[in-house]
């Protein structure tokens, strides 16, 4: 039987996709990286992509006359390689309410704050202003709406006096990736499944968000069976 096949998606350097890299060579994450699909070619994901020799597309949105065109040619690469799951790690494009249903309850995104709180970008400046003493990321189900999705798993992480939003990001970001390779490991392994009515572990429907350990193990919460 074939691994479980992973589409990536990505704008950035592409630390969250050599995590999922990682824990598949170390044997800890039971799937494979089908492709590395961007909006923006020189982005480091791309450049992971490429070094590693595997598949990849990138389409600039500035090449395509609107959204739905650069959302329906860049989405047709990924139906080509046939994903299990699509992977959303740090990939800045709102995608349309077309191409979410085309791919209903198969993608995931990795969020930089504890949903619901913060959806959208430039969330570490935002936890700040608002004076949060608690930070973390979210792993949600994508939905037409943004970052509004049913959330699997979240990690925490505090916020600590004289907090910049670029010490926030550093801190949290292994913990992203922990909370990542995690999260898709359930998914992968049949655990985790997403439906209509959103998670469910272990066959039955999940109450409330998983909480990534300090073992990088994912817990439920105390009182939510
Ligand atoms: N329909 C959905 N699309 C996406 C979701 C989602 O939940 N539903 N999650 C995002 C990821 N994301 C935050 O986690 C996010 C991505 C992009 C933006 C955004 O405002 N993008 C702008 C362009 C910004 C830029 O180019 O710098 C835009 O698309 O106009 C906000 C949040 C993935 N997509
Ligand atoms: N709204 C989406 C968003 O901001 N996602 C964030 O982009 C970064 C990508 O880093 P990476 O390219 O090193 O994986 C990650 O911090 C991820 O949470």
């Amino acid at each position: 039987m074939s691994a479980f096949s992973l589409a990536v998606l990505a704008s950035g350097r592409g630390s969250n996709l050599q995590a999922l890299l990682d824990a598949i060579a170390a044997g800890t994450l039971p799937a494979r990286v089908a492709g590395v699909f961007s909006d923006k070619p020189a982005c480091g994901a791309i450049g992971i992509a490429r070094d590693r020799g595997l598949p990849h597309v990138a389409l600039r949105p500035r090449d395509y006359p609107d959204r739905d065109a650069h959302d329906e040619a860049l989405f047709d690469a990924v139906a080509a390689v046939q994903p299990d799951l699509i992977v959303c790690a740090g990939y800045l494009r709102i995608i349309s309410e077309r191409t979410v249903r085309r791919f209903e309850s198969r993608m995931v995104n990795i969020h930089p704050s504890l949903l619901p709180r913060h959806p959208g970008l430039d969330t570490h400046a935002r936890v700040l202003a608002a004076g949060e003493t608690e930070h973390g990321a979210s792993v949600h189900a994508v939905i037409p709406a943004l970052d509004a999705g049913p959330v699997l798993a979240q990690a925490r992480i505090p916020v600590l006096p004289g907090d910049t939003p670029e010490a926030l990001a550093g801190r949290l970001l292994p913990r992203e990736h922990a909370l990542l390779v995690a999260s898709v490991a359930l998914l992968a392994t049949g655990r985790a499944r997403l439906g209509a009515a959103g998670f469910e572990l272990d066959g039955h429907p999940l109450a409330a968000p998983l909480s990534l350990g300090a073992d990088n193990q994912l817990h439920r919460e105390p009182g939510h069976v």
